[in-house]
């Protein structure tokens, strides 16, 4: 099968080689499409590349029938509708790491073009205008820089600026004051920053909580003369409010990398003299775009190739090591699910998943996904995937809860699947043996022993003789070949089960005469 990747804006051809080296990857490179053509254009493709300047529209999801990921080859995610893409099944994978360096020496470039009024100078030279006075700067040594928002681009700017001889003070709802201490810079709280400090940067996501972070009332509550420093997202500055700030003169001057809309021709915040500004540049360098192409082209190979990708969005990510750990129960979890929704026969209103063994101590979750996913795809069909599993569960009322028990039966892993439905409650226990894969060892109450796989028929019954061969010869009639074959029972006389793996699918006919036998109280087909 060959898959379709689109790549909707300029990548470095280094990065996308792994993709073009794939065997099953078709790459298709167009960085001039309109909105409207993209929409059109979209149908055909399996994976769907950008930086941050195609926007990944509810609109355009709709239409991405057989879209399976989007890949971001940068950090921010604000111009892809991921609420959209996860309710469609689609992963959306980005490259934090790569760019951070590039965003950070970004960022130290503008603070001193800022302090040195290096690109306003320049300008003047080339206007034929020598003029010593008007561009006398300030020194960074023993100012305060506040930086709104310590995480991976914040601390490497942090770093710069203690090179500096800058002093450093942050404001993280995740900074804690030892690892302030540890870093060599102050915390405090938001207000506390931004009145204290010299220069301000803002490293934050665009997000709803940070919309307009940096507003009218927090430059009323800066220094007078501060500098404004934006190479994260427009929009966390209020540019109006900046605009007014820098007219009346509290705030000195400002450098802008990234603007409320991108991109553009004019901005008038560009035609005050104090405001120095490049074109969303902070990860515009040669190493930058290489590794996150690189990383990005990676994840969505991964994908398409049925792998997990190192850097989900809108999946939690999981070090290398618990993956490891996880990954051979993927398919354990999914056909549990898948067998017990169709022994329940009934759409599901709770699931309980209990992990025990070797899975007491790690990060579940995926094998959740995955159980929800085999449980679904029998009511829901095959656009249910372990990206949307969770949503479609709670759009549909249907409680998953998730359990870790030190009763694991004498099995060194054990996954066991509760499902309760209106009228019923019935559950699955599955391991996965040394070598021999993974294996459904209980159903209900009754031990057992089968390979999660193909077509199985599980028969409750009364325990008495006759009943086997009877069932047999029903089979026999019906020209359907029994492979394996397990019984057990409660006590003699009492309530059994049998279960067959057999070589075809039973048929409603078989079914329903193996129904009409008196000492059969259930027969389920079940296909895996
Ligand atoms: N200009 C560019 O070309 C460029 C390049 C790379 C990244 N970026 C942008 O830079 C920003 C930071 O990227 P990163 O890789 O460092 O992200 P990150 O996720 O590592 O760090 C973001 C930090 O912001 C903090 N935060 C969240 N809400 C906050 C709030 N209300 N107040 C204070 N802190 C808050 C988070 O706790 C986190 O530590 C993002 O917006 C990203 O899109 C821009
Ligand atoms: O694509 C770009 O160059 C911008 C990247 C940057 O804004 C990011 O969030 O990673």
């Amino acid at each position: 099968m060959t898959f379709h990747v689109l790549i909707t804006d300029p990548l470095s051809e280094e990065g996308i080689q792994p993709l073009r080296e794939a065997k099953n990857i078709h790459v298709v490179v167009d960085t001039e499409l309109t909105p409207e053509q993209l929409e059109e254009k979209i149908v055909g493709f399996d994976a769907l590349l950008v930086r941050s300047q195609t926007q990944v529209t509810r609109s355009l999801i709709s239409k991405a029938k057989n879209l399976k990921i989007i890949g971001r080859a940068g950090v921010g995610v604000d111009n892809i509708d991921l609420e959209a893409a996860t309710e469609h099944g689609i992963i959306v994978v980005n490259a934090p790491n790569g760019n951070t360096n590039s965003a950070a020496e970004h960022t130290m470039a503008m603070i001193m073009a800022l302090s040195r009024n290096i690109p306003q100078a320049y300008l003047a030279l080339k206007n034929h205008e020598w003029n010593r006075k008007k561009y006398v700067g300030v020194e960074l040594k023993d100012k305060t820089l506040g930086v709104i928002g310590l995480g991976r681009i914040g601390s490497e700017v942090a770093y710069r600026a203690k090179g500096q001889r800058m002093n450093v003070i942050a404001y993280d709802p995740f900074l804690t004051k030892e690892k302030a201490e540890k870093m060599g810079i102050g915390c405090g709280t938001f207000e506390e920053v931004i009145q204290q400090a010299d220069f301000i940067t803002v490293h934050t996501p665009l997000m709803k909580e940070t919309r307009h972070l940096i507003n009218a009332d927090a430059f009323a509550k800066m220094k007078d003369g501060v500098y404004i420093v934006n190479c994260a997202r427009g929009g966390i500055i209020d540019e109006d409010a900046l605009y007014d700030a820098i007219v009346s003169g509290k705030v000195a001057g400002a450098a802008l990398d990234v603007f409320e809309e991108e991109p553009f021709h004019e901005h008038r915040l560009l035609e005050l003299p104090q405001v120095v500004a490049t074109p969303h540049l902070g990860a515009s360098t040669v190493e930058a775009q290489e590794i996150v192409a690189i990383d990005v082209s990676r994840d969505v190979i991964r994908y398409l190739n049925g792998e997990p990708v190192k850097n989900p969005v809108n999946l939690p990510s999981l070090p290398k090591d618990v993956l490891a750990t996880i990954e051979p129960y993927f398919h354990l979890a999914e056909k549990l699910g898948a067998f017990l929704i169709d022994l329940v026969k009934e759409v599901a209103e709770e699931i309980h998943i209990y992990y025990s063994g070797e899975l007491y101590d790690v990060e579940v979750s995926p094998l959740t996904r995955n159980t929800v996913k085999g449980i679904l795809k029998r009511h829901l069909g095959s656009h249910v995937n372990d990206v949307n599993a969770l949503y479609l569960a709670e759009r549909r009322d249907i409680t998953v809860r998730e359990s870790k028990t030190s009763s694991n039966k004498g099995f060194t892993n054990l996954i066991t699947v509760e499902i309760k439905t209106k009228s019923q409650t019935r559950r699955v226990s599955g391991t996965l043996l040394n070598g021999l894969g993974p294996r459904i060892v209980k159903v209900d109450d009754y031990s057992v022993d089968v390979t999660p796989k193909g077509h199985m028929v599980f028969i409750q019954h009364i325990d008495m003789p006759g009943v086997i061969g009877r069932m047999g010869s029903i089979l026999a009639k019906h020209d359907i070949n029994i492979a394996t074959m397990q019984v057990d029972r409660s006590d003699v006389g009492g309530s059994a089960m049998m279960m067959l793996t057999i070589d075809r699918h039973l048929d409603d006919a078989a079914l329903e005469e193996l129904k009409k036998l008196q000492e059969i109280n259930d027969v389920v087909a079940i296909d895996l």
